[in-house]
This record gives structure tokens, C-alpha cells and sequence, in this order.
């Protein structure tokens, strides 16, 4: 049967020091940031989601983000080398979390660089945002990796945001949403959905048409209600002042079998 594990990791105590790039810095609340992430993982637990704490990085300040250290595709588990310098050492856990799960295991080697966020699965396409933390090389032993696994690897330019999953999501029916003034080239998605926020561009897949959504995103949560879809809200504002979304604060482990 298909597992429904998912790959967590606690923040580190120095959290308020992670990466901004594309925003302006703001102080972050360390206690309530703790609070937000037990509520996130609460929320996966709900959804019949077992969590898996990967070992806390705490000299890591942005460990938290644990999807930007590893890209499943099937039951291999592709450890990346994240385009932040600051974030290396936070893949040797990940590492381990992964192979005690059985999952096969690859890497991204020098001089190729990529961040988890960088990577959009939809169906047997995977796409790769080249942006700031994924270079050339990245992407090319991603398709190298993911390839001969029958993943067709699609390279989409990356200016705007951190990340290509901090622009654009898909919903459970395939269609990619992301906010216009965000992407670089919307039309390279094909089935397409506009949204009304920036961070109404991240949902996680929790099941079913079930959706997990960050609090800041009403009026997108609103319209995917509309369309039918049940939508679950955290509030994730600590996160966001470190250009984190829903999406990055856990790895799904949809196709181990256990
Ligand atoms: N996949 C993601 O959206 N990751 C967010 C990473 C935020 C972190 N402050 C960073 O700049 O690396």
C-alpha cells in the first residue's frame, strides 16, 4: 500500500537568523514560530499522515525547511546540494531519515546545486525551476536521476521568488495555480489557475480533494472552496517573514511501500 509518511523537522533555536532574499527582514517570534510548527505537524497528523522527525539541526537556521534537502520521485530519495552555502549541513540528517526508510538514494553532486522548493511534481512531469539556489548543473543531474525512472523533467525560469514552488503549486486534478506577478512564464504550465494571493500559490496534497493552506491566502482559499475542494488553514506567519509557505516545512513520502 502506498505509505503516508512525511518527513518533519523541528526549528532550530536560531531560526530568527535564516535567509531572506526576496523580502525585507522582519523580526521573527522564535516561541511562536514553535507553536505554529506543532500546529502545522498536527495538521498532517489529522489528515492520516504519520510524521517522521528527521533529527533537529539546530546550528542550522533554516533547517526547518526540510524540503529543500531532498526530492523524491518513486523510492528514490535525490539528496540535494542547496544552492545557500549556509544550508549544506543540513542534508546529513536528511540523509539518514531517508535510507532508515528504504528509500534509495541519490545526490546532487558538485557543481550542481538545488533546493527542494525548486521542484514541482505533477503526475509523471517534474518541473525545475533554474533560479537562484538551482543552477544548470542541478537540473541536469536531476534529469539524470529522475529520467530513467520515466519522470519527464521540464526547466522553467525562476526570478521572481525564492523557490518555483514559492510560485506555483498543483492542485489534486493537475491544474498548476500560482499568482501572475510572481511567475516568469505562466504559459509553460499547461491547465492553469490564476490566484488571487502570493501565498495562495502553496497548498500541500493531503488527500482527496483535501487541501493545507497557509492563513494568509483567504480569498484563494475561498475560491478553491469554491471549486470544490476542502481546504485546511495554518497560520505559518513566522515562516513567511523568512520567505518559508505550507510546501517547505515537510517532505511527503507518497510511494515508499512498507
Ligand atoms: N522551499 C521553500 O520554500 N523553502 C523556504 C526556504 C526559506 C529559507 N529562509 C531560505 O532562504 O532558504
Amino acid at each position: 500500500m502506498p505509505s503516508k509518511k512525511a518527513l518533519v523537522r523541528r526549528p532550530s533555536p536560531r531560526l530568527a537568523d535564516g535567509l531572506v532574499t526576496h523580502i525585507e527582514r522582519e523580526k521573527v517570534d522564535v516561541g511562536l514560530a514553535g507553536e505554529q510548527w506543532e500546529a502545522y505537524v498536527a495538521a498532517l497528523r489529522a489528515h492520516g499522515w504519520e510524521t517522521i522527525e528527521v533529527e533537529p539541526a539546530d546550528d542550522c537556521p533554516d533547517s526547518v525547511f526540510v524540503e529543500d534537502t531532498v526530492v523524491m520521485y518513486k523510492n528514490v530519495a535525490l539528496i540535494t546540494r542547496p544552492g545557500a552555502e549556509s544550508r549544506r549541513a543540513e542534508t546529513a540528517g536528511v540523509e539518514e531519515a531517508v535510507a532508515r526508510l528504504g528509500c534509495s538514494v541519490n545526490w546532487i553532486w558538485e557543481p550542481g546545486t538545488l533546493d527542494g522548493g525548486d521542484v514541482l511534481k505533477v503526475g509523471d512531469t517534474v518541473y525545475v525551476g533554474r533560479g537562484g539556489r538551482t543552477n544548470a548543473a542541478g537540473v541536469q543531474q536531476l534529469r539524470a536521476a529522475f529520467e530513467p525512472l520515466g519522470a519527464r523533467v521540464v526547466a522553467v525560469p525562476v526570478s521572481r521568488v525564492l523557490h518555483l514552488k514559492s510560485a506555483v503549486t498543483a492542485l489534486p486534478d493537475g491544474t498548476v495555480i500560482g499568482h501572475i506577478p510572481k511567475i516568469d512564464r505562466p504559459s509553460l504550465f499547461p491547465g492553469f489557475l490564476s490566484v488571487p494571493e502570493e501565498s495562495g500559490a502553496h497548498v500541500v496534497l493531503l488527500g482527496g480533494s483535501t487541501l493545507l493552506m497557509a492563513a494568509s491566502a483567504p480569498r484563494t482559499a475561498e475560491l478553491l472552496t469554491d471549486l470544490g475542494h476542502e481546504v485546511v488553514t495554518v497560520d505559518i506567519s513566522e515562516f513567511e517573514k523568512l520567505e518559508g509557505c505550507v510546501t517547505c516545512l515537510s517532505v511527503r513520502l507518497r510511494e515508499l511501500y512498507a
